[in-house]
C-alpha cells in the first residue's frame, strides 16, 4: 500500500486561484518527504486534500489505500498523526489534558506522560497551556501528532517557533518514527532542517511541482553549480581543463583553480586530471546548498522565508 498517492490533483478556489495545478506526487512508505515552496505556493493547500479538509478540484487522492474523498477515509485519520498549520490549543486545559484527548479521540492507549517526556514538556505535563510559550506549544502539538502510533505523520512547519535544541530533538523523533516504518510528510521554510532529514524533496511553485528528487540529486541537475577548487604547486601552463567533458568555466587565481563542474560525478575526473599535470596541495569541494536550489528552482532570488510574496509575483 503506498502511504500517499496524488494523481493530477489540481484546487481551484474562487476568484480564479489556483493554488494546486496538476500535481502529481506518489511517497513510499517509511519516507521522510520535505515538501518546500515559497509562501502561496500550494504547500497547504495540498496537505488540507491530503487530510480530507479540502475537496480537490480535478484529480485523485488516495492516503494509506483510501481515497480521501470516500466515506470510509474518517477511519483512515485515526492512523495519521497531524500537526497543522494555524493549529489551536485550549488556554484552560493542560498538557496532558491535551494529549489524553487526543488519545481518546484515536482510542490510542499511549500514557500522555510518556509522550510529553518525548517532546521534552514533561515537567510542564500539569501546567494550563495558556502559559505556554510558543516553542511549548509547539512542542505539544507535535506531542499530539505522535499519539496512536500513526502510520502517517503530516507536519505542516513542524519547526516553527521551535530553539535550535526543539529542532534537533524533532529531527530526532521524526527520524525514529520512520525508522518503525512510519511514513512523514512535511512541510517546511527551514531549509537545513528539512536538508538535514529528509529522503527525497518536492519543491512547489505556483501551484506547480517544479522538482522532487533526492537533494544530491537535484543537486547533480543544477548545471555548473557544483564547484571543485584545487591548490597546486604551480599551475601549469596550457591547462586545457576547459576541453574535459562536464567542466563548464575554470578559473585561476594565483596557485587556485577554481573549477565549475556540471555535475558532482565530474569532480573525481578533475582531480585525476590536474593530478597528472601538477601537484595538488589542497582540494576544496563546494556544493550548492538547499537554498539555492530552491532559489533556482522557485525563481526567487529573495530568502525562501520572506514576507509573502502575491501569487503574481511568484513564478515558475
Ligand atoms: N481558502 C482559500 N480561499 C481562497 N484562496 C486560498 C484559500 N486557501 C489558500 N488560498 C490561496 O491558494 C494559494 C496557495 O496557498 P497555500 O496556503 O496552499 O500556500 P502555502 O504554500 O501553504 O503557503 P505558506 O507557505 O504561506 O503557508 C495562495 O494564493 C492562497 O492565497
Amino acid at each position: 500500500m503506498v502511504p500517499i498517492e496524488i494523481d493530477g490533483l489540481s484546487k481551484e478556489f474562487p476568484g480564479d486561484v489556483l493554488a494546486v495545478d496538476d500535481l502529481d506526487l506518489r511517497i513510499e512508505s517509511g519516507e521522510i518527504f520535505g515538501f518546500l515552496g515559497p509562501n502561496g505556493a500550494g504547500k497547504s493547500t495540498t496537505i488540507n486534500v491530503l487530510l480530507g479538509f479540502v475537496d480537490p478540484t480535478a484529480g485523485s487522492v488516495s492516503v494509506l489505500g483510501q481515497d480521501v474523498q470516500g466515506s470510509e477515509f474518517a477511519q483512515t485519520r485515526h492512523r495519521i498523526g497531524v500537526l497543522p498549520e494555524g493549529y489551536s490549543l485550549y488556554d484552560r486545559l493542560s498538557a496532558r489534558e491535551h494529549v489524553d484527548w487526543v488519545a481518546r479521540t484515536k482510542r490510542a492507549d499511549d500514557d500522555p506522560d510518556e509522550i510529553l517526556e518525548r517532546v521534552g514538556i514533561g515537567d510542564v505535563a500539569d501546567r494550563r497551556v495558556g502559559g505556554f510559550s510558543k516553542g511549548m506549544r509547539q512542542r505539544l502539538a507535535f506531542g499530539m501528532a505522535l499519539v496512536g502510533d500513526p502510520d502517517l505523520l503530516v507536519l505542516d512547519e513542524p519547526s516553527s517557533g521551535l530553539d535550535p535544541t526543539g529542532m534537533q530533538e524533532m529531527r530526532a523523533i521524526i527520524r525514529e518514527e520512520a525508522a518503525t516504518g512510519t511514513t512523514v510528510f512535511f512541510s517546511s521554510h527551514v531549509l537545513p532542517e528539512v536538508e538535514a532529514v529528509c529522503d527525497r524533496v518536492g519543491i512547489m511553485n505556483d501551484g506547480r511541482l517544479v522538482a522532487v528528487d533526492e537533494i544530491e540529486t537535484l543537486r547533480d541537475e543544477i548545471t555548473s553549480s557544483s564547484r571543485i577548487t584545487l591548490a597546486v604547486r604551480s599551475v601549469p601552463d596550457e591547462l586545457g581543463l576547459e576541453t574535459l567533458d562536464g567542466v563548464t568555466n575554470v578559473q585561476v587565481d594565483g596557485s587556485e583553480i577554481h573549477v565549475d563542474c556540471r555535475a558532482t560525478t565530474v569532480k573525481p575526473r578533475v582531480v585525476r586530471y590536474v593530478d597528472d599535470r601538477a601537484t595538488i596541495t589542497d582540494i576544496v569541494s563546494e556544493e550548492p546548498s538547499l537554498e539555492e536550489l530552491f532559489n533556482r528552482y522557485t525563481g526567487d532570488a529573495d530568502a525562501p522565508d520572506e514576507e509573502a510574496p502575491s501569487p503574481a509575483e511568484v513564478t515558475a
